[in-house]
């Protein structure tokens, strides 16, 4: 089976083509493929399917030729991935399945269009984040407020207001199932100087990651909520790098790097 590698902020999928959805993605094959010492290794994996073959998706086929078929490294499903999807688009660039530019692409939280920029970024339009309200969450120990964010996926983002870099995010943060029946991304941020935020996520079906596209603008949202603002593009610092994030009344955008770093075949 051919497959490739990339990442976006050091946010690192395996990207398995499969044109004809002819590929049965078990959750103990997906964690097979993303042990980082068994397998190739990666955060989740990117399943490359044309659209209208996957009966999840297919009425999109009208908009997005190709659908993101987004798996965590446990095998779980996602509905979005803001760094996968930039990371898709730059694959399905690369390879000639899409012409450069700006197009749709399939998610199972519906059509989101991306662009592939002179400078080299991709960018995404993420849709209208949703605020839900709030909720708390514990991580090692401490207690922490934050902000319900939908983005397609769940999402609490929590403004520490103190430095993010000494948090211990080895283990899965406490959070309220009844409001998050379906598990949740629990994003804690600080920020650092105007429209500027510093971020750490603990993700849904993956653990700790190194960046987080849905993260960053739950995250942004929940920093210009606490400043009183709803637009305005903001500078996202990741432990993988910095992505920015724009806000408007009707929607949200992400921009930053997305590259393949490998191709190869892979055993089965
Ligand atoms: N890394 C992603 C989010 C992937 C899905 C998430 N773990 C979930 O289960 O919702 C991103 O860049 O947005």
């Amino acid at each position: 089976m051919r497959f490739a590698k990339g990442h976006g902020t050091e946010n690192d999928f395996v990207i398995l083509p499969d044109p004809d959805a002819e590929l049965e993605l078990s959750a103990t094959f997906v964690a097979a493929v993303c042990d980082r010492r068994a397998g190739i290794g990666a955060d989740g994996v990117l399943h490359v399917v044309r659209t209208k073959l996957s009966a999840e998706v297919a009425d999109q086929a009208d908009e997005a030729e190709w659908f993101m078929d987004y798996r965590n490294a446990d095998g779980s499903l996602a509905e979005m991935c803001g760094n996968g999807i930039r990371v898709f688009a730059r694959y399905l660039v690369d390879t000639g399945l899409a012409g450069a530019g700006e197009f749709g692409v399939a998610t199972r939280a519906g059509v989101r269009r991306v662009r592939l920029e002179e400078s080299g970024d991709v960018s995404v339009d993420m849709g209208l984040p949703r605020v839900l309200g709030t909720s708390r969450t514990s991580v090692s120990g401490r207690e922490y407020e934050g902000l319900h964010v939908d983005m397609g996926n769940p999402h609490l983002a929590c403004v520490i207001g103190d430095p993010v870099a000494q948090l211990d995010l080895g283990r899965q943060p406490v959070f309220d199932p009844e409001v998050f029946p379906s598990g949740v991304n629990v994003e804690l941020l600080n920020p650092v100087g105007p429209r500027r935020i510093v971020m750490r996520v603990f993700e849904r079906g993956s653990g700790e990651t190194r960046s987080c596209g849905t993260g960053t603008v739950a995250s942004t949202v929940a920093a210009a909520h606490l400043a009183g603002e709803s637009t305005g593009t903001w500078t996202v610092e990741v432990p993988g790098g910095t992505v920015t994030v724009t806000l408007d009344e009707r929607t949200s955008h992400l921009t930053g790097p997305a590259v393949l770093v490998a191709s190869g075949e892979l055993d089965l």
